[in-house]
């Protein structure tokens, strides 16, 4: 084991290197000790530049790539006419934004019993650039954009909003202000061109469909379609656990699990709706099923009858209270019967509730004597164990082994779905098994809004939908009236307004201490006492569900079915806290950063100290509630933190950073050049992957190497670390790919027909480490495809970036320059690009594609649509950094030769998955195996 970590204290010793370098001798008598590397020599350009720290230019370059980077694809906030509306000192005043509307926008509705559920639609056109460039890369990739469906729901968004029934003018407040009430549709068509129609038509199911049509008419203008309600609700549910991955959870024990479905799989199921009243419906198939049975005894039971007996204002307020509760002093147990004792016999524990509110028979006492949360609790455990029961008694009838329970009487509550998940174990012996959907009250409202024709939705993949959780927004009806995001100054004021009044804003904002498990098999005593249920708004866990039709996914992956993009399972605690530690320690520089790449201003400020609060705020949501937004895993984190800067309108925190490495690194690759060419093929090829692994230590989002910029200059670290490059690496298949490369003995190996790089950071990462490696595949006759992320994520180089960077090293290098030339990355260079590919197709093209995403990870079931139709003829693929090579895909297998590349720049990371330590190295070789084939 070699690398950086060979010493007991690596930090101490890169101090002692740097200061090393100040006197040369040490670090002579350290560069001879090498056998291989001119590189390492004083005299090599590596060792001369000391000017890479330069800010001239700065100014320059920031507004050249401000001018570049990508414009928010969310709507405007429109203020104007904003009111907070009733009493201004109320805890929750409502906000009305009347002015305010989405793009175009399309919505259907659930009116029930108790709820109106709401689906909006909006489209956000993608602003992705076509320009010329990317048009011949598609021609050569032979993406057409005519084979693309072209249904209205291409980049658009769909919205989950729910209002109480009695504050259905709210609603109709909420409909109009948003103008989703003419959202181009003209009668039930779809139809994203037409103009406002002033017959407007809403698809609606729920019998308030029918009760409130009038009231539409009247107050909007528009009539109600009426799509039968269980239609719907199967429509929904199909569409949600079809479509979204992991919608579908057990709950056992305060333990939540996300299930998959096989598609291929899914029926028959039970489908189990408990809104105010409760529908049971045996699904076979997309339109097949029949309602098979269904009780009285639901969610409205439970809040009309709560309310009666607790006096309580609301239902929120009732479902905390049972969370305080302890039900043993209302109900009677087998234990009070059997003195204490199990009736084994029948598989009946003591804590077992014998009979619900049975002790109140036998106690000499009023309704004012049992305490509130102990009587939620009892009520709200007696109706979940019968409809547990019920709903168990009908998967047995019709031999289903999967119920799924939905409706808003669930709320997410732990307590319910432990009391129903442990009826239907305990009836069926374990052989049902109880789920619950995370979208789970609004399948009637989905259904509806699937009964549009021709938008295309009932088409989408699981590949093609992006859960977002942006801040305020409105996906619980809730308080504020308004749009996802919009003009983030205005924004930021009510949030502060909020934060002053110590109201939390509508948004997945934690409130309260963690509510902890729920006790054993929902019928012990609960064990968590005191806490506080968090509001409507936070508690719902439902997104903004993107609709990205473009996404694929990746189809180089072995096996598509069982990939798991993330490693490390932070399923385990400690490793949860872990990175939540790190990601909060980051928060102080990070917004420094970002603040400082918006010009510093007192509007960046206080952008900057929202997207502080913003996301410590999503962290804490996670700590207390690790599925809270879906299965959590570290790429989720990281990308959940890009997308938080996003919505504060950071679009590019480390541009700065990355431009001044670009320049730095640059301006010495002529020379790195010169000294790799003068090489045996052994030796520069073993260069070129120690060049990567030492080129990878500059990472912005490591805490560790960030310590170490402030030590020394770009050059000095980037001379330091490949100082320290000897092999072997802790993980070291170098002699395989070298085989596979330059084969052993006589034997020359046939070069790989095309290798996708996919590549990190900016700075001597991209340009003395990747591009380097780049030119020795195309000096070898292998096509090179450079993938790079969509969208800025810390320092890592853009898709976009990319051809620049490139152009500026080409003047170096004719092999890069023929190259770029034949895949079309310099045609601003070209007088007519056409021609000019034609004239150099003979020589092996250099290309840039975007990945489709924006975040240090790849999870490649997600990927543009350009990456996947490059892949197509890649038979190498090079996965480099911790986020894409560590942190997700360690463990992906390929259908073709995979290289991962990174180095190690996190020590627990370093233990934990390769046994060593910090700076160590991974160079793992896998060569597409037969089983891969498979
Ligand atoms: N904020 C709320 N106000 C009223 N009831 C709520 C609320 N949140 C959850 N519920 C529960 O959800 C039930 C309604 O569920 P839902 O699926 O919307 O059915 P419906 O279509 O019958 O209104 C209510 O009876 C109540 O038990
Ligand atoms: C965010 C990163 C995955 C980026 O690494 P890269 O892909 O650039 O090698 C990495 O910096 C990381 O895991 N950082 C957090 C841990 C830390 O501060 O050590
Ligand atoms: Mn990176």
């Amino acid at each position: 084991m070699a690398g950086l970590t060979e010493d007991t204290n690596p930090v101490l010793d890169i101090d002692g290197l740097l200061i090393n370098q100040e006197h040369n001798k040490t670090q002579e008598e350290n560069n001879n000790n090498n056998s291989n590397s001119q590189l390492k020599d004083k005299s090599a350009v590596l060792g001369r530049d000391r000017e890479e720290n330069s800010s001239k230019n700065q100014n320059q370059a920031e507004i050249d790539m401000a001018s570049i980077h990508r414009s928010g694809s969310r709507p405007q906030l429109d203020l104007s006419k904003a009111a907070i509306e009733g009493n201004f000192e109320e805890k929750d005043p409502t906000i009305l934004l009347p002015n305010q509307s989405d793009d175009i926008s399309h919505l259907a509705l659930d009116i029930g019993g108790s709820l109106i559920k709401l689906v909006y639609f909006s489209r956000h056109e993608g602003q992705s650039i076509d320009d010329k460039r990317k048009k011949i890369l598609k021609e050569r990739l032979g993406i057409s954009n005519g084979t693309r469906r072209s249904y209205p729901i291409l980049g658009g968004r769909l919205h989950f909003v729910k209002f109480e029934t009695t504050k259905i003018n709210e609603c109709l407040d909420f409909i109009y202000s948003k103008q989703l009430h003419h959202g181009g549709m003209d009668s039930c068509h779809w139809n994203a061109e037409a103009p406002a129609n002033e017959n407007a038509v809403i698809k609606a199911t729920g019998g308030g469909a029918f009760r409130f049509a009038d009231l539409f008419k009247e107050r909007l203008g528009v009539s109600l379609d009426k799509e039968d309600e269980m239609n719907c609700l199967v429509a929904g549910a199909n569409f949600l656990l079809k479509a979204i991955r992991h919608e579908a959870f057990t709950h056992m024990e305060g333990r939540k699990e996300f299930v998959q479905i096989d598609h291929n799989d899914l029926f028959p199921y039970l489908l189990v709706n408990i809104g105010s009243g409760v529908s049971m419906i045996k699904v076979d198939g997309d339109g097949k099923f029949q309602r098979v049975s269904g009780t009285n005894v639901g969610g409205g039971t439970y809040w009309g009858l709560g309310r009666l007996l607790t006096k309580c204002k609301s239902f929120d307020e009732l479902l905390e209270l049972s969370q305080r509760g302890d039900n043993r002093t209302i109900d009677m147990l087998v234990g009070d019967i059997y003195g204490g004792m199990d009736y084994s016999k029948i598989g009946l524990s003591a804590s077992t509730i014998a009979s619900s509110f049975g002790k109140a028979i036998s106690d000499k006492k009023e309704l004012e004597d049992y305490s509130p949360e102990d009587i939620s609790l009892s009520l709200l455990r007696m109706i979940s164990y019968n409809i547990g029961q019920i709903a168990y008694l009908n998967a047995l009838r019709f031999g289903l082994k999967r119920i799924f329970f939905g409706g808003f009487f669930i709320r997410g509550h732990a307590y319910t779905m432990d009391t129903i998940s442990f009826a239907v174990h305990f009836w069926s012996n374990g052989d049902a098994q109880a789920m619950f959907l995370r979208h789970e009250g609004f399948l009637g409202a989905l259904g509806a809004f699937m009964s549009y024709e021709k938008h295309g939705l009932d088409d989408l993949m699981v590949h093609q939908l992006v859960e977002r959780f942006p801040m305020g927004a409105p996906y619980t009806g809730g308080k504020i009236h308004g749009p996802p995001l919009g003009d983030l100054n205005e924004k930021i004021s009510w949030m502060e307004k909020f934060v002053l009044k110590g109201t939390e804003i509508t948004a997945p904002v934690p409130m309260a201490p963690p509510p902890g498990t729920t006790g054993l098999g929902g019928f012990e005593v609960p064990s968590s006492k005191g806490s506080t249920l968090r509001s409507d708004a936070s508690a719902l866990n439902v997104g903004v569900l993107h609709l990205v039709p473009t996404l694929e996914v990746f189809p180089l992956l072995a096996d598509p079915k069982t990939y798991e993009p993330n490693t490390i399972d932070l399923a385990d605690h400690n490793e949860l806290e872990y990175w939540f530690t790190v990601l909060s320690g980051h928060l102080p520089d990070l917004v420094d950063k970002a603040v400082a790449s918006e010009g510093g201003t007192d509007d960046a400020q206080r952008r900057g100290d929202a997207f502080a609060r913003a996301f410590s705020a999503h962290l804490s949501r996670l700590i207390e509630d690790p599925a809270a937004y879906g299965k959590l895993g570290l790429a989720n984190l990281l990308e959940l933190r890009e997308e938080c800067l996003r919505e504060f309108q950071f679009h590019d925190a480390y541009r700065s950073i990355k431009q001044r490495e670009n320049e730095a690194s640059l301006a010495v690759l002529a020379d790195l050049f010169a000294e790799l060419d003068s090489m045996s093929e052994e030796t520069r090829l073993l260069t070129l992957i120690e060049g990567v692994l030492a080129a990878n230590i500059f990472d912005w989002g490591s805490r560790a190497c960030v310590d170490l910029y402030h030590k020394g200059t770009i050059i000095e670290i980037y001379r330091m670390s490949r100082n320290k490059m000897q092999r072997p690496w802790r993980v070291d298949d170098f002699d395989l790919f070298k085989e596979r490369m330059l084969g052993s003995g006589d034997k020359k190996p046939q070069p790989h027909k095309r290798a996708l790089l996919f590549v990190d950071n900016s700075g001597a990462d991209i340009v003395l480490g990747m591009l380097p490696l780049a030119r020795e595949l195309l000096r070898r006759g292998t096509e090179v495809v450079l993938v790079a992320n969509s969208l800025p994520a810390l320092n890592d180089v853009t898709a976009m970036e990319l051809p620049d960077i490139v152009a500026e090293a080409a003047k170096h290098c004719d092999i890069l320059r023929r190259a770029a030339e034949a895949g079309s990355l310099l045609v601003d260079a070209m007088i007519n690009p056409s021609d000019s590919s034609k004239e150099n197709s003979s020589s092996i093209p250099l290309m840039v594609v975007e990945n489709g995403c924006g975040s240090p990870c790849i999870d490649l079931r997600q990927v543009s649509s350009e990456l996947a139709a490059a892949a197509k003829d890649a038979d190498l693929i090079v996965l480099e950094g911790m986020g894409r090579a560590l942190h997700t895909n360690y463990n992906a297998r390929f259908k073709c030769d995979a290289l991962k590349l990174a180095m190690v720049k996190n020590q627990r990371l370093a233990e934990k998955l390769i046994k060593g330590n910090i700076y160590d190295c991974v160079c793992r070789y896998e060569p597409a195996s037969k089983a891969n084939l498979l």
